[in-house]
């Protein structure tokens, strides 16, 4: 499954935001280093389900459908705060960063209070500066991917030499493990000088800050926007960061929660809820809901979670869903279930490349592929857009 990596110093609120996501229960503290070892579970992004404009009721396997909006699973990984240094192991940090590897994408999780100094401490609210987490952050991930570039590197350039390797495969085994491509690798190296006996530290910095805007990009999240020393944090830093995110993981754990017991109707990525049990709630409750309502709900049209999940993946990975389908006409797998599975595809992807995520098998008999929607065979250089029901005709 798809990983989205939450990472950031510590004590900013990545396990609150990761719990909030997930439903998971992991410890979280105002303290440094509460979080040792990584959590990982299941999140969703969501999208809208084609169930809705084709006026169907939809059995999603893979996936969920509520009210119309699919919820797609990728998987959340919570790693340990990484603090200035990380890469030369402080802090732990060489162990920490390896829990990055596998991760497609990474929500920087900031305490846009700056009640917190750069190491996760608490401080008072306002004192610290978030932008200058923002910079430390890039540069340790960027020194750690360095490092482990680097490594036997003149020993490399020799081999390259003495049996004429493809530099870009080389530098692709040495980042194995990390799901970084070999197209990635081209296209991060292009603007380099095309000497690479020449490359030295510099050369490879360049190559694997390139490499790390291509293949493994950094969404920013405001987090702790729910405090007064945030806002004005959130304007400064918006202007040089205009994708950042502002979110509130306490106050979507807050929303979650009622909602579970049935105080509220809310699900995530709302932008409001609706009491439905005055009577039960007490004024702390009433107060508390208000406090989201006006200072993080109306403010920023949402607690921020879902948006950020659904940023990470839509917007920086440039994904679609799809939906393949066996019947082009009933929209139904084998079992007679209705748009069963929504799948996760870079969009501008072609019919063929849907075949393979389907299934290696499926992939090699492909034939041809048919849009459900409007029962019409499709180009084999057709680009898929989201939202797209597709049939996969093979052969054999
Ligand atoms: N006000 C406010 N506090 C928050 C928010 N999110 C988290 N916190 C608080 O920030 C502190 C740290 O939260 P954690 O989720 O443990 O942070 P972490 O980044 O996982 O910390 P480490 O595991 O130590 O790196 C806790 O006291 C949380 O209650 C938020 O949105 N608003
Ligand atoms: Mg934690």
């Amino acid at each position: 499954m798809l990983q989205i990596a939450v990472t950031g110093k510590p004590n900013v609120g990545k396990s609150s935001f990761f719990n909030s996501a997930t439903s998971s229960k992991v410890e979280m503290a105002n303290y440094p280093f509460t979080t040792i070892d990584a959590n990982k579970a299941v999140a969703h992004v969501v999208t809208d389900c084609p169930c809705a404009e084709l006026d169907l009721t939809c059995n999603p396997r893979n996936s969920k459908c509520v009210d119309g909006k699919r919820f797609i699973p990728i998987e959340l990984i919570d790693v340990a705060g990484l603090v200035p240094g990380a890469h030369e192991g402080k802090g732990l940090g060489n162990k920490f960063l390896d829990d990055l590897r596998q991760a497609k994408v990474f929500i920087h999780v900031i305490d846009a209070s700056g009640s917190t100094d750069v190491e996760g401490r608490p401080v008072d609210a306002g004192t610290h500066d978030p932008l200058e987490d923002i910079e430390f952050l890039e540069n340790e991930i960027i020194m750690w991917m360095y490092g482990i570039l680097s490594k036997n590197w003149t020993r490399l350039i020799r081999k390259i030499e003495a049996e004429k390797l493809d530099i870009s495969k080389v530098i692709h085994e040495q980042l194995s493990g990390t799901g970084i491509a070999i197209e990635h690798i081209i296209e991060a190296k292009r603007p380099i000088n095309p000497d690479y006996f020449k490359w030295e530290k510099k050369e490879l910095i360049e190559l694997v800050s390139n490499l790390l805007r291509i293949a493994k990009p950094m969404l920013i999240i405001a987090n702790k926007a729910d405090l007064p020393s945030s806002e004005e944090n959130i304007k400064r830093m918006k202007e040089k960061y205009p994708n950042l995110i502002p979110a509130s993981a306490e106050s979507e754990l807050a929303l979650i929660n009622a909602s579970k017991v049935g105080l509220i109707d809310y699900k995530p990525g709302d932008a409001s809820f609706n009491i439905l049990k005055e009577e039960e709630l007490n004024d702390n409750q009433k107060k508390a809901l208000e406090y989201i309502k006006t200072n993080i709900l109306e403010k920023y049209g949402g607690t921020g979670v879902q948006k950020a999940l659904n940023a990470a993946i839509f917007d920086l990975l440039n994904m679609i869903a799809v939906y393949p389908v066996e019947d082009e006409h009933k929209l139904t797998d084998q079992k007679g279930n209705i748009l069963p599975d929504a799948i996760l595809i870079e969009k501008d992807s072609i019919p063929r490349d849907l075949a393979y995520m389907v299934h290696t098998d499926i992939g090699d008999k492909f034939m041809h592929a048919i849009d459900a929607k409007t029962n019409m065979r499709i180009a084999s250089d057709f680009k898929l857009s989201n939202g797209d029901i597709i049939s996969i005709i093979t052969h054999g």
